[in-house]
């Protein structure tokens, strides 16, 4: 049994089916590309996991259990919008994410270096792209099992987009499962082991990253132009 396993996975927004039958497990030591065109279900998908959203039908077992308290605290999720309240200097944030008990302030400290950003920034004065990397080094800091990222390269400048991959491939440990969704398939894909494209809430491939470009003859950027 995987450390993630989702059967005849459904979720319905009233009339709108978001998600249709996704069957799918994951290991640790993963680390995971999930693409679909705008509106295929990808960050419904990853709410479920981090217990947002209740899945219509269907399973999701997470390191054993079902979803609650327990899976929320083995799961670091990364919103594909600010959550911290805009009051909040850096240092703030900081300390609300201490209520995680496995937060690694060494490792946020080391993040905000290599981002170049300081404990005191006002978040209220912060680009949109800084305030990103904040959420980020935040999420990347804590030691969970599951790391869901919902567009982590959204307001990044193309350099800077360099930077936030160092930095997941730097904190990513192997006993962990990382959950990659983007837009920007060609600046994560090398990352990735594992590729999964969703279109219209339906699971459409998923394989092995290196395979699918063998065997296709195309990167998987250009394999998602082809195919939506
Ligand atoms: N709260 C909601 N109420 C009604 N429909 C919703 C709600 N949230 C999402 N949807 C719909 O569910 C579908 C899946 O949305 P979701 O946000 O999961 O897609 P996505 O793949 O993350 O999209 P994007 O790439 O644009 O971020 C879309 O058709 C969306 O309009």
């Amino acid at each position: 049994m995987g450390i993630l396993e989702v059967s005849n996975l459904y979720k319905d927004y009233g009339k709108k089916l978001a998600l249709k039958n996704i069957n799918l497990s994951f290991d640790l030591g993963q680390i995971v590309g999930l693409y679909g065109p705008n509106g295929s279900g990808k960050t419904t998908f990853l709410k479920i996991i981090a217990g947002l959203l209740r899945p219509s039908k269907g399973k999701v077992i997470l390191d054993g259990r079902e979803i609650g308290v327990y899976t929320k605290s083995i799961v670091a999720y990364l919103p594909d919008r600010n959550i911290l309240p805009l009051w909040m200097k850096v240092r703030d944030a900081r300390n609300f994410y201490k209520d995680f008990f496995d937060f690694d302030e060494a490792r946020f400290k080391s993040l905000l270096e290599f981002f170049e950003l300081r404990e005191e920034l006002n978040l209220r004065e912060l680009s949109k792209g800084d305030l990103e990397k904040i959420l980020l080094s935040l999420t990347l800091s804590r030691k969970a099992k599951v790391y869901l990222l919902d567009e982590p390269l959204g307001g990044m400048d193309p350099s800077t987009r360099d930077k936030v991959i160092t930095s997941i491939l730097r904190s990513y440990h192997e006993e962990s499962l990382m959950i990659i969704a983007t837009h920007l398939i060609g600046e994560i894909e090398n990352i990735t082991e594992r590729t999964i494209f969703i279109h219209n809430g339906e699971l459409v491939l998923d394989d092995n990253t290196e395979k699918i470009r063998e065997e296709k003859g195309v990167s998987i950027n250009e394999l998602f132009k082809k195919m939506f």
